[in-house]
């Protein structure tokens, strides 16, 4: 089930220059990672495909239903760029709190949260206050909050900011555990081409508010300037795709 873009359009005011302009778009299977310089236009298109925000002209779907619609929602999760510990609450607490805005059922939102704590490596700290959690931790927690209810697309903005290698490499086997188990596509924005592995099944690059490339991780590869050296490639790749000509 994936997320279409057709024809979008979306300014932030009446006054300002479109961000996307006639964007058309389909977010691919397994996990997905979005490159684009800063104001590129990153975290409006997943705020779009979260309908947190709606675009002026053209329309978004999942499997055919609107982003207007109801149903839409219960389809997609999103993590925002800022997770904020919620003051008193523990980890479960807090997940479950998500579930139960989401419209869950009390003991569904807490049985829920378990799993999802778990599918983020974060069981044992489900007892702990939100609060003492570290960054990376906290970032986990709002996967596993994206991740309470039934959702077919996961959206993630910048979720590995701050992280060290170490951690962007148990991040990046989370997010590929996820998709195994439960099958859904996941859109991820991110700064640091590091965030490329071989298991990120595709790449797409955004610039000033149009995909510049959509492909598997080598095809996006096959981009870097020939002679670059393995561990450089990747970013020559994204230099070569986001330097203007
Ligand atoms: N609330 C807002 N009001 C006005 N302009 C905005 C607003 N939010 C974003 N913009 C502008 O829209 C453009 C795209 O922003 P967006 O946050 O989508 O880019 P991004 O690729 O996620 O950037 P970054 O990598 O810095 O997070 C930028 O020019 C930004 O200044």
């Amino acid at each position: 089930m994936s997320i279409a873009f057709t024809g979008c359009t979306y300014r932030y005011g009446r006054k300002l220059r479109p961000v996307l302009n006639d964007l058309s778009y389909r977010t691919p299977d397994g996990v997905t990672i979005l490159l684009g310089p800063n104001g590129a236009g990153k975290s409006t298109v997943l705020k779009l495909a979260a309908s947190v925000i709606r675009p002026q002209s053209g329309r978004i779907s999942v499997n055919g239903v609107g982003s207007r619609s109801r149903e839409y929602r219960k389809h997609v999760a999103w993590m925002p760029q800022s997770i904020t510990a919620m003051a008193g609450l523990t980890s479960r607490e807090q997940v479950a709190y998500a579930g139960w805005l989401k419209g869950m059922n009390r003991s569904d939102a807490w049985e829920h949260a378990k799993k999802s704590l778990g599918m983020v490596d974060l069981a044992e700290k489900a007892d702990s206050k939100a609060n003492t959690l570290s960054g990376g931790q906290l970032r986990r927690l709002g996967v596993a909050s994206a991740l309470v209810h039934e959702c077919r697309v996961l959206l993630l903005d910048e979720p590995t900011a701050g992280m060290d290698p170490t951690q962007r490499r148990t991040f990046r086997t989370i997010l590929t555990n996820i998709v195994d188990r439960k099958g859904i596509q996941i859109l991820m924005s991110t700064h640091d081409v590091a965030d490329l592995a071989d298991d990120a099944h595709h790449v797409t690059v955004l610039l000033e508010g149009q995909v510049r490339h959509d492909g598997t991780t080598q095809d996006f590869l096959s981009h870097a300037v020939s002679g670059t050296p393995e561990g450089r490639r990747a970013e020559s790749a994204y230099t070569a795709l986001t330097t203007r000509h």
